[in-house]
């Protein structure tokens, strides 16, 4: 890998802020699924075995500047201080005479979390003075949030204006896979997409129909383009502001010769919850007004799996459905099921994203891809061809020699 990591710097006695991407589910504050803590696991403990004192920063959902009780990172230093069997310093503030207390009485292997950084309005905009307040704590930056890596934010980019920033192992690990899948994918080469974040991630198919042979399309998203068709979606999640581009997507993939599949069946329901009366609708027919699209259709599924069957490369990103209350995850587990199947026949497979990789994990199908990436949106980015932000920031090796 060109960029420099934490293994070519010395760390003894350093302080070394971290970025990590702790954006980890989580219900009533209890933490739903760990992958991100654990798979940041690795970095933090080679820094404590070198002997450097750790201050990590993560953003936890979207706060939008302002602090929010149940978007604090408490849970999360409980967790991790279990899963690394140590003490983790939880300050409940991001700079200031408590930090600087706290970060001055540290001692060598010692690790300290700070509260969300998106609590202060400045990490989202890049503040060039948040940044420095954060790097003038340390003499180093490492960053292992790859999960992050296309946001250019104050804790991971900002930073690196005034101390050198190295990549950690989760970002080498995800940079090293994905380059392979990007390159050069096998085709057939199948991409599909769920999840919530639709105008975030919308965007990404522009670039994509240049590169796969397939796009389907689930979740949240689907709805959209469902709209965008004149179909009637009931209350369904759709983004209106996007409905203009997915009618430009639809006709670009048709020129393009690119397959764009959608759902032809969706599972309804009146509310978001466990227990409540489903119904399944057709899509062509429309969904009646009160009732919202909550996960892929079982006619879906079978069109969903004649797709995939046979394809030499699938990327994935977004559950199918509402995969966290069990009456709406059955499109998202038989989709995992199909991919983890093509995989066992030799594709390769990258599921990326929070709530997918917490899918998976659901499932107990962890080990059934090529590769389960930490990122969604910043694996879709990645395999779309587009520089990301969170990497650019990170020194190139040959900078040190120089
Ligand atoms: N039809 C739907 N309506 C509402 N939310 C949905 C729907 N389908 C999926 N979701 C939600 O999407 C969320 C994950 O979206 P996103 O963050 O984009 O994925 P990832 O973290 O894998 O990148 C999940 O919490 C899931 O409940
Ligand atoms: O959860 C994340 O992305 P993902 O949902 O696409 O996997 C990252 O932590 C980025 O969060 P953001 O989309 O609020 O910037
Ligand atoms: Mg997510």
């Amino acid at each position: 890998m060109e960029k420099l990591t934490i293994k070519d710097v010395d760390l003894k006695n350093k302080k070394v802020i971290m970025r990590v991407d702790f954006n980890v589910p989580i219900k009533d504050g209890v933490i739903t699924d760990t992958t991100r803590i654990v798979e940041a696991l690795p970095t933090i403990n080679y820094a404590v075995e070198q002997g450097a004192i750790v201050i990590l920063l993560s953003h936890l959902g979207r706060p939008k500047g302002e602090p929010k009780p149940e978007l604090s990172l408490k849970p999360v230093a409980e967790k991790l201080s279990e899963l690394l069997g140590k003490e983790v310093k939880f300050v409940p503030y991001l700079y200031g005479p408590e930090v600087e207390k706290v970060v001055n009485n540290a001692k060598q292997g010692d690790v300290i979390l700070l509260e969300n950084t998106r609590f202060d309005k400045g990490e989202t905009k890049n503040d060039p003075e948040l940044a420095k307040k954060w790097a003038d704590l340390a003499d180093l930056h490492v960053n292992d949030a790859f999960g992050t890596a296309h946001r250019a934010h104050a804790s991971n980019v900002g930073i690196a204006q005034y101390i050198p920033s190295v990549a950690g192992f989760l970002m080498e690990k995800e940079i090293k896979f994905l380059s392979k899948a990007a390159l050069n994918p096998e085709k057939p080469y199948a991409v599909v997409l769920g999840g919530a974040k639709v105008s975030d991630k919308i965007g990404v198919i522009t670039n994509l129909l240049e590169k796969a042979d397939k796009i389907l399309i689930g979740g949240a998203m689907m709805f959209t383009f469902l709209k965008a068709l004149g179909k009637e979606v009931g209350s369904s999640l759709v983004e209106e502001d996007k409905i203009n581009l997915a009618r430009e997507l639809l006709k670009n993939a048709e020129e393009k010769g690119v397959e764009l599949i959608l759902p032809v069946d969706a599972v309804c329901a009146q509310k978001i919850e466990s227990g409540v009366e489903k119904k399944i609708f057709s899509l062509d027919d429309g969904i009646p007004e009160g009732w919202m699209g909550l996960d892929i259709g079982p006619e879906s599924i079978k069109l969903f799996k004649e797709k995939l069957s046979g394809t030499k490369t699938i990327a994935w990103n977004g559950p199918m459905g509402v995969f966290e209350i069990d009456d709406f995850s059955t499109g998202t587990k038989e989709i995992a099921i199909a991919i983890a199947e093509e995989t066992s026949k030799g594709a390769t497979s990258v599921i990326g994203g929070g709530d997918s990789a917490a899918a998976v994990a659901k499932f107990g199908m962890k080990d059934k891809f090529s590769h389960v990436s930490t990122g969604g949106g910043a694996s879709l980015e990645f395999l779309e061809g587009k520089e990301l932000p969170g990497i650019s920031s990170i020194l190139n090796k040959k900078k040190i020699e120089d």
